[in-house]
């Protein structure tokens, strides 16, 4: 006789739908359904597949594109616009595997709608609720904002599901991390992320998949909720998960890759089921009020080295984990700063606006709007102040809109979309000693160059810097 089943979280039921079979240990083969590919970590998979002669499982489960290695200027040149060899030799190899090997869609690079994996698979429908993703990328959690269990692989597990079309797997635990209320008006997606790593730090989530859920989160969009989940991993949990409701349907219907007519109507059906049952246990439960939420920016070498815009650099001697005090101190070293600094007072020479944590559009409506609401030019202070839309669609979009133009008579560069100055492995990249107001998602030391300073924020605030020269408030602008 079946007994009735108990309250599941949505992760849980994701998982339980994908599995293949299950072993006494709790190793899992489970399916999946999407595997996003980029240039870095999928030329030796696609090696591996050629020596043991093995074709794609199911090429129609690929969704490709460059990113990582691309220019962001010089397109005119084409390939041979990049000039490091072996970056162009990642591309032109990806190129060359899709070629041989064949795949659902593929944006090349110079194509219209290439872009950074994770700003390009969503826009594309690549991700639909209820999908197991993988991509050999950490911040494949981006994805768990379409109700989908999303999580970054290793180069061999690519193979793996490239071959097999499945990946050996745990199930995660189950951490809720709910927020009640409404964020502020100059408060983002991007500061909650950054406030929830400043409380449960950079291994709060290790082993757990994170659902985001409660008001706050309901009220966010699709593009706050992707920059959310894209943090995830930088809370140390694999992948961050939201319910589906209206959003989440309304965002998907007419997506290239979406399902149409019937079938969509059936799928709506299935993905109105995609959240966690009432009375469902989760491991670790944070509760969270969005009000307390200011603008934050980070002033160390980890996400959780982080304050709020109103605030001071901390003291060491008030942390009193000395592991962490001793992490603190040789952050001050690295980036030039003293303990008690006001937030306000600091200056970076660089800024970036883009990645996937932030390089959708409506980030840059918002750093546009603050750029317009400021009516001033980018401050002499700065060397460069660059906006890199994620996709090639988020900057169609952005100069149908005239957003382009707000950017360059302020003086910014408008730039092509790529991974760009998030990480140094394209020739976008900080000088040493160079400091970046950074929307992207990782500020460790040499992340975005040698001897480079990276102060993660929103990129209502990076654009507020770029102007003003330093970090300010800027919730007085909205
Ligand atoms: C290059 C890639 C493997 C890497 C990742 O996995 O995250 C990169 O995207 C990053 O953000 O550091
Ligand atoms: S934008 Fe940055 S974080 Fe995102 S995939 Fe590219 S390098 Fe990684």
């Amino acid at each position: 006789m079946r007994t009735p089943e108990s309250p599941k979280t949505l992760y849980d039921k994701i998982f339980d739908e994908h599995v293949v079979r299950m072993e006494e240990d709790g190793t899992a083969t489970l399916y999946i359904d999407r595997h996003l590919v980029h240039e870095v970590t999928s030329a030796q998979a696609f090696e591996g597949l050629r020596m043991n002669n093995r074709p794609l499982w199911r090429k129609s489960s690929i969704v490709a594109t460059a990113d990582h290695n691309t220019p962001t200027t010089g397109w005119e040149a084409g390939m041979e616009g990049i000039t490091d060899p072996i970056s162009k030799l990642q591309v032109t190899t990806l190129d060359e595997n899709i070629r041989q090997n064949g795949c659902a869609a593929f944006f090349p690079f110079l194509s219209r709608g290439q872009g950074v994996i994770h700003v390009m698979g969503p826009e594309e429908g690549a991700t639909l609720p209820g999908m197991t993703v993988v991509c050999g990328d950490s911040h494949t959690s981006t994805h768990g904002a379409c109700a989908a269990i999303a999580f970054g692989i290793g180069t061999s597990e690519v193979e793996h599901v490239m071959a097999t079309q499945t990946l050996l797997t745990k199930k995660m635990k189950n951490m809720r991390v709910h927020v009640e209320g409404k964020l502020q008006p100059g408060v983002f997606a991007k500061d909650l992320a950054l406030y929830i790593i400043g409380k449960i730090g950079t291994a709060g989530g290790t082993g757990c998949a994170i659902e985001f859920d409660g008001p706050a989160i309901r009220a966010l969009s699709m593009e706050g909720r992707m920059t959310l989940c894209n943090m995830a991993i930088e809370a140390g949990a694999r992948c961050g998960l939201v319910a589906c409701d209206d959003k989440t349907i309304e965002y998907m219907k007419g997506r290239p890759l979406a399902p149409e007519g019937e079938l969509l109507d059936q799928a709506i059906e299935y993905w109105k089921t995609l959240h966690s049952d009432e009375g469902a246990k989760f491991s670790i439960e944070v509760n969270l009020q969005a009000e307390d939420v200011v603008p934050m920016v980070t002033w160390g070498t980890s996400p959780e080295m982080v304050a709020p815009i109103t605030g001071c650099t901390p003291i060491p001697e008030d942390q009193k984990d000395l592991v962490k005090r001793e992490g603190w101190e040789r952050a001050y070293q690295y980036m030039d700063l003293k303990p008690g600094t006001p937030m306000t007072s600091i200056a970076p020479n660089n800024v970036f606006i883009g990645s996937c944590t932030n390089g959708r559009i409506e980030d840059i409506r918002a750093a546009a709007y603050v750029v317009r609401k400021l009516g001033k030019k980018v401050a002499p202070t700065v060397k460069q102040a660059l906006v890199v839309p994620g996709s090639g669609l988020v900057r169609e979009q952005a100069e149908d809109e005239g957003l382009d133009k707000i950017f360059i008579e302020a003086g910014f560069q408008w730039r092509r979309p790529g991974c760009s100055m998030c990480l140094a492995m394209n020739a976008d990249r900080l000088e040493p000693g160079d400091r970046c107001a950074s929307t992207s998602n990782r500020n460790f030391e040499g992340r975005q160059g040698n001897k480079s300073r990276t102060h993660l924020c929103s990129p209502a605030m990076a654009a507020a810097a770029a102007i003003e020269g330093h970090f300010v408030d800027v919730r007085k602008l909205f």
